[in-house]
């Protein structure tokens, strides 16, 4: 992405451009894909659950004329991960926009967690995310066109979470930041651009799991999450739309290596 015309309006159109989203069968992925889609890019969607992600590009499909194509994929596979990236780039002819929201999270004392627990969720979320960067940024470098990558940390990256544990979520996403700002400056020579968007405490599966694993204490740490918010609830995945367009489009030429923070305001209390 090239420095924007001085005396062109600020454009946060995306209208030409193909954006490949992971984990973008539902929650926080599918909703920053729809944001995309409104916004005139094509989209990817790459999920290892087939028939959600199936129906998460019909329903892109119903909302917007764009071309949107679905590719189940497990992102820890980084052979698969290369073939469906090929697939995607013939598919779609370039790929400009990468955002990876592929993640998983476990709730449990860290004296109880597993090593094959801890193996798999660094294998989803730090291995994942570089797999699939490292795909995409190959594929830009390729056509020369440059590009923007977009990494899901949280802002677990740099708070621990209270009251329920899961130190191994926070350490992978604090690896994700740091992937992102290292990224960043190796291939900002090739007009990609590397950013992070860091999500507090969102309304979707992946919380409803840590809420419905307390049975009937589930309402009262959901209380508790909200209370530690200066915005006094829950983000809505839909929060999210404004951030991804504005990191994907031209708008934000000049921004990189750096992360934006959605968190109704958790880190800043
Ligand atoms: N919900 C939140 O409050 C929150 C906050 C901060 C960060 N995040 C991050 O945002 C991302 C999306 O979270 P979400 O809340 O939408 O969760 P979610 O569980 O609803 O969605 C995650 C998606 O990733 C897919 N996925 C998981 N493992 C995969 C694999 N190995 N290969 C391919 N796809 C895989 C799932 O099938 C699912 O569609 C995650 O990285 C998560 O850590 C979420
Ligand atoms: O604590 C549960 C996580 O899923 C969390 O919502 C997120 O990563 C923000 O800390």
């Amino acid at each position: 992405m090239n420095p924007s015309d001085a005396n062109a309006p600020v454009s946060f159109t995306l209208k030409g451009k193909v954006a490949v989203v992971t984990g973008g069968a539902r929650g926080l992925g599918y909703e920053m894909m729809l944001g995309l889609a409104e916004n005139g890019a094509s989209v990817a969607c790459i999920d290892i659950l087939k028939e959600t992600g199936t129906k998460a590009i019909e329903c892109i499909q119903q909302k917007c004329s764009v071309q949107a194509s679905s590719w189940a994929c497990n992102v820890t596979d980084d052979k698969a991960v290369s073939n469906v990236f090929d697939q995607i780039f013939q598919k779609h002819g370039r790929i400009d926009i990468l955002v990876t929201a592929a993640g998983i999270n476990k709730m449990c004392p860290a004296i109880e967690y597993t090593a094959v627990d801890f193996r798999t969720i660094f294998d989803v979320n730090v291995n994942g995310t570089f797999f699939c960067v490292q795909q995409a940024a190959k594929r830009m470098m390729e056509k020369g066109t440059g590009g923007s990558i977009i990494t899901i940390a949280s802002m677990s990256a740099h708070i621990t979470n209270r009251p329920q544990c899961h130190a191994p979520y926070n350490a992978t996403k604090a690896a994700v930041l740091q992937l992102t700002k290292s990224l960043a400056c190796e291939w900002a020579p090739h007009n990609i651009r590397v950013t992070a968007i860091s999500p507090g405490y969102f309304d979707t599966e992946m919380n409803q799991a840590i809420l419905d694993q307390q049975g009937e204490g589930g309402k009262a740490l959901r209380k508790e999450w909200e209370s530690l918010v200066p915005k006094g609830r829950m983000g809505m995945p839909h929060e999210l739309k404004g951030v991804v367009v504005f990191l994907a489009s031209e708008a934000a030429s000049y921004v990189t290596g750096t992360e934006v923070i959605v968190d109704g305001g958790y880190t800043a209390w």
